[in-house]
């Protein structure tokens, strides 16, 4: 991802944002990508803020690494629509309603900024998309899908790979790569004067319909004033198709990426894993991964021809109107969904986080940890932006946390002293004073850039808040070597743990196999529902490879086999977890950015950890301990880290 976002658009974002006067409130930065649905805590902010980020979002990230995946030349933008919170003691809470309001006033300058940019994009893909000043191209029935030159062969756009003002929901808009290498010379030059002939669209009446569609896709309010059919959308794109080609056939129905170009429809990718893409069927992968954009072409060639587009879309003149995003609400929620689950899944934590597994060991058992408030694993549409109805609860969970962390509020004085200006921010780097913030995206964080709302004169360097970047730990300590005691049915009593200590594993739990295995508390989770069952029934292990039952009869020592039948081990190691805010089910019991340990499903006695590294961490968002039990039962199937019994 490191050279995801385009660098010629980004930069034509700027010069065509100075061109339409909106320079003095456009900036680059760091954007991080949330799980939400809700906004972030306090804590949350300012972590992220010391991680260096400048604005805060739900979405964008993954529509820019899905449509990277597929191989398109990727440019975001965001309108920072609300200021980060971060004092404790301000009593503002961040509320939907706000970021609409910002996104509402700020729909002329959108509607602008992506026309202009569409313009342009267009013209560099040499698609219709209005660079050639005649606007949309009319409705093509059927229109054959293209293939979109230098990249994965099976990232077949149908039409047009535009990008309407649909895609800004509330903002959005640049992203890209610092450090990208290029001759900056020539190039600068070839688009300032492309660019600069680009003429501010005018406003008409379909400006708000327009844009609206990207709201729908995530607020249930939006979604009832304009309910469209994603087919037209389709239809209308303006298209500047080339055959196909070699391109292997795709006999699925195409899906549109959330975020991206509603019209951008791409047929099941092959070259996308479903837990990318939303809807990607069983469409056989029969293409080769695509290759990187930045990196398939030539610069010299690339420079070229960018700066020739530039001039052509600075011939356009004229700008076209917006295609009108006919996506219907529905399906454009799903897509939306699809696309974070994968977040869920990335949150299993591969490596156990340093600091963290020298943890104390406590075997005070999980179940008393009281319910973390909070994050559901798959945002709903009503969940998502707190609209409506849900709206409430986001409030309630901000003021909540904030109220949890009453104690916090004066250890983080100094910060939370500072008041706060605006969101969305400038970074160092930042060489724009002002708005519509065009991003850098450094590594992993997603550079973003903005249409500050509202604009400030002196935004502060240090207000942007952000997203969460979560991570879950489950380091373990290597199990022990003891002998264990291996009964033909473990007593119900031992394996206390709750439903929601179960669920805690579950959720904590995704370690790589290896880990799992030496992880006692997820066996131990195991180990509980195999107690509620009748001896025999053992579950079996889906990842371990299991063997026949049979009757226990002896505790033979030996390295890690796989059980054959239920066992009782002793357990020494702990797990030390550090969850997610975002992707955590509403009943798992360990919360990062918590409030104090004992608050924080760990069990009263349970240990705080006393050396971590980042102090203010430790306490703020601090780890939780969740130490297993001195017994755990290893179901069937189960490999064991020590003894087990011989198989029959
Ligand atoms: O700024 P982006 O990445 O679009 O994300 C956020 O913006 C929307 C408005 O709050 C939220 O629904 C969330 O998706
Ligand atoms: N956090 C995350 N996403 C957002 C925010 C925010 O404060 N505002 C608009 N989208």
């Amino acid at each position: 991802m490191n050279k995801v976002y385009d660098r010629g658009f980004v930069k034509a974002g700027r010069k065509i944002a100075e061109n339409l006067g909106m320079a003095d409130f456009t900036r680059e930065g760091v954007y991080a990508c949330v799980g939400g649905p809700n906004y972030e805590t306090i804590a949350e902010l300012k972590m992220l803020q010391m991680w260096g980020v400048d604005s805060v979002g739900m979405s964008t990230a993954h529509e820019v690494i899905a449509a990277a995946h597929c191989g398109m030349k990727v440019f975001a933008f965001s309108l920072i629509s609300n200021k980060a919170i971060m004092d404790y003691d301000c009593q503002d809470v961040p509320n939907h309603e706000e970021v609409m309001a910002a996104a509402k006033a700020n729909e002329d300058k959108l509607k602008t900024f992506t026309e202009n940019m569409v313009k342009y994009m267009g013209g560099q893909l040499n698609l219709d998309c209005g660079a050639s000043g005649e606007g949309p191209a009319p409705p093509k029935a059927e229109a054959a899908p293209m293939q979109i030159p230098g990249i994965c062969p099976a990232a077949i756009i149908q039409p047009c790979l535009c990008v309407s003002s649909a895609q800004l929901p509330s903002k959005r808009v640049s992203v890209q790569e610092p450090g990208e290498a290029e001759e900056e010379g020539e190039k600068e030059a070839a688009e300032a004067e492309a660019v600069e002939e680009v003429e501010t669209p005018k406003e008409d009446g379909a400006e708000e319909e327009a844009e609206e569609p990207e709201e729908e896709t995530k607020e249930p309010d939006a979604a009832e004033e304009e309910p469209k059919e994603p087919a037209e959308a389709i239809e209308e794109a303006p298209v500047e198709t080339e055959p196909i080609g070699e391109a292997p056939a795709v006999t699925a129905a195409p899906t549109q990426i959330p975020g991206v170009c509603p019209a951008a429809i791409i047929p099941p990718c092959p070259c996308v894993s479903s837990a990318q893409l939303p809807s990607t069927p069983e469409a056989p992968c029969a293409a080769e991964a695509p290759a990187e954009p930045g990196e398939a072409e030539e610069e010299g060639e690339k420079e070229a021809a960018e700066a020739e587009a530039m001039e052509e879309v600075g011939e356009g003149g004229e700008a076209p109107e917006a295609p009108k995003e006919e996506g219907a609400e529905e399906e454009a929620k799903e897509p939306e969904e699809e696309t974070k689950e994968p977040e869920v899944a990335e949150e299993e934590p591969k490596e156990p986080a340093e600091g963290i597994e020298e943890a104390p060991v406590e075997t005070e058992p999980i179940g008393e940890a009281p319910e973390s408030p909070v994050v559901t694993e798959e945002p709903t549409e009503a969940a998502d932006i707190g609209v409506g109805p849900e709206e409430p609860q986001t409030q309630d969970y901000q003021s909540q946390t904030v109220e949890d962390r009453g104690e916090q509020t004066e250890a983080s004085s100094d910060e939370a002293a500072e008041p706060i200006q605006e969101v969305g921010i400038q970074m160092e780097e930042s060489t724009i004073e002002g708005g519509v913030a065009i991003q850098t995206l450094p590594e992993t964080a997603e550079a973003k850039v903005g249409i500050e709302e509202p604009i400030e004169e002196e935004p502060a360097a240090e207000e942007v808040v952000v997203s969460v970047e979560t991570s879950t730990e489950a380091p373990v300590e290597a199990p022990t070597e003891e002998p264990v005691e291996v009964p033909s049915e473990a007593p119900a009593e031992e394996a206390t743990m709750p439903p929601e200590a179960v669920g805690e594993e579950a959720a904590i739990g995704e370690a790589t196999e290896e880990t799992k295995e030496e992880t006692e508390p997820a066996a131990e989770a195991s180990g509980e529902a195999e107690a509620e069952k009748p001896p025999g029934e053992a579950a079996e292990a889906p990842s371990v490879v299991a063997e026949a039952a049979g009757p226990v009869e002896e505790v033979v020592p030996k390295p890690p086999v796989v059980c054959s039948a239920a066992v009782k081990v002793e357990c020494k190691s702990f797990v030390t977890c550090i969850l997610r805010e975002a992707n955590v089910g509403p009943d798992t019991p360990i919360q990062l950015a918590g409030p104090p340990v004992e608050e924080a499903n760990v069990g009263p006695d349970a240990p705080i950890e006393p050396e971590v590294q980042e102090p203010t961490l430790a306490k703020k968002e601090g780890p939780c301990i969740a130490p297993c039990k001195k017994f755990v039962v290893r179901k069937k199937g189960d490999r064991c880290p020590t003894t087990c019994p011989p198989k029959k």
